[in-house]
């Protein structure tokens, strides 16, 4: 299984340049996270900063009951090779072919003898839906293609953390689906827990059990999908419905008069060319292709959510309870009651929350869960530093690849369920 991931009040700048603040958020095992952003609000940053490649001034990242930013680098080593991490552009080096660049932490990094190599880059090109591609070059190949690739890299030592930074960027709709499902797939077979950045807002409403945010230097929400794809905050609302009319400007956020002379301009007819419908709401989750392993995450967040339901706002609140079926709300005794006119109240366990639903009323006490089923543990093997900070020059430059920073170098949440403590 994936391990917890638990970020508490972390501050990172740049010389005088705040990047963001006062942080706090758990990656639940085993679940899929999602981090939306304007541009240069620092997700990248946060990433590399949760992998150790960039120090944060203040704050605490807590695995395994070990602090990232205070152990000494000998536990950040260990502990970074429970990480994947897929970046941006693949990372790939440009000289080796997709066989040899997938084998390549394994090489560098265990003694497995060639024949485990092969068996292994085998299994996770087979994974991401590149076997017959092995001995191409990554200059050969398409975008989708390297980010697979770049996938497949991060896979091969079994992290237990799977770190994507803009996994779909290039890709075109079609590809980001498959890549989507992709991912979904394999939190099913492998557990892991996983953070996605990205900007594509199908993504972002499809794949993820929790959606956060950073804007303005701080993170603006983090929890359960529900809560932010049914958020009344500008901020979401113009980001979901990428307008142009809301508080996030074209380089900062905007001043509120240059807001109200947009709403005005806007209100006299003239088109800001956003489209009118609004795609806030909750749509259903994508699920593992049929065949696969039922995802543990999933089973695991119904207790954590509906433990922090009486939290959430009550329109997360109503969109969780109806995504439950009849037996699920049975077991965590929560009822839709009907009113007159289907105004009513939605009760959870005990909490009454004044919500207009319709539907069949049904008190039934909770009822404790079913056990979950054991998971294999992953194996964990080593993962270098050079794996995050490929060394040019050493084997062949990294095609456009990032370069990471090394490990040396050197707001409190609004709402309480956005918290560590609601596993958001
Ligand atoms: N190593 C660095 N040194 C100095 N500034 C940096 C460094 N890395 C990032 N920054 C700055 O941090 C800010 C956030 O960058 P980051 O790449 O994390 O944004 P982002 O939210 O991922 O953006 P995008 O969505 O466009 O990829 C930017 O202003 C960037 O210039």
């Amino acid at each position: 299984m994936g391990v917890e991931v638990v970020v508490e009040d972390l501050s990172k700048s740049f010389g005088r340049q705040s990047i963001w603040k006062d942080v706090s958020l758990t990656l639940p095992p085993g679940e899929v996270s999602v981090m939306l952003g304007p541009s240069g609000t620092g997700k990248s940053v946060f990433l590399k900063t949760l992998v150790g490649l960039l120090k944060p001034e203040r704050g605490r990242i807590v695995i395994n009951g070990t602090d990232l930013v205070r152990c000494s680098e000998h536990k950040l080593y260990e502990i970074r090779k429970l990480f994947g991490v897929l970046f941006q552009d693949g990372a790939l080096f440009g000289s080796m072919n997709l066989f040899d660049n997938v084998a390549f932490p394994l090489r560098e990094h265990t003694r497995r003898s060639e024949a485990e190599i092969r068996r292994i880059v085998l299994e996770k090109m087979e994974m991401v839906g590149l076997v017959g591609a092995e001995r191409k070059l990554p200059g050969e190949i398409s975008g989708g293609m390297r980010k697979r690739a770049g996938l497949a890299r991060a896979l091969v030592l079994d992290p237990e953390i799977i770190l994507c930074d803009e996994p779909d960027s290039g890709l075109d709709p079609v590809r980001t689906a498959y890549l989507s499902q992709l991912l979904i797939d394999l939190n099913a077979q492998i557990d892991a827990t996983i953070l996605i950045v990205t900007h594509n807002i199908t993504v972002a409403r499809t794949v993820p059990d929790n959606l956060g945010m950073l804007f303005r230097r701080e993170l603006v929400m983090f929890g359960p999908r529900e809560v932010l794809l049914t958020s009344e905050e500008p901020v979401v609302e113009q980001f979901l419905n990428g307008r142009r009319i809301g508080p996030i400007g074209m380089s900062e956020e905007k001043d509120e008069a240059t807001m109200a002379a947009e709403i005005a301009h806007r209100d006299a007819g003239h088109s800001d060319g956003s489209p009118d419908e609004d795609i806030r709401g909750i749509v259903p989750q994508l699920e593992p292709t049929p065949g696969l392993p039922e995802r543990m995450g999933v089973r695991r967040r119904k207790d954590r959510v509906m433990r922090i339901l009486h939290t959430l706002p009550p329109q997360a609140q109503r969109g969780i309870i109806e995504s439950l079926t009849r037996d699920e709300q049975v077991r965590y005794g929560v009822f839709a009651g009907a009113g007159v006119g289907g105004q009513g109240a939605t009760a959870v366990t005990g909490t009454l929350v004044q919500e207009p639903v319709t539907g069949p009323i049904s008190v039934v006490p909770p009822q404790p869960s079913p056990r979950p089923r054991p998971v294999p543990q992953q194996e964990v093997v080593r993962l270098p530093d050079s794996e995050w900070q490929p060394q040019a020059g050493q084997l062949g430059e990294p095609e456009q690849a990032e370069q990471p920073e090394p490990p040396s170098a050197g707001s409190r949440h609004r709402r309480r369920w956005l918290g560590r403590g609601g596993g958001a």
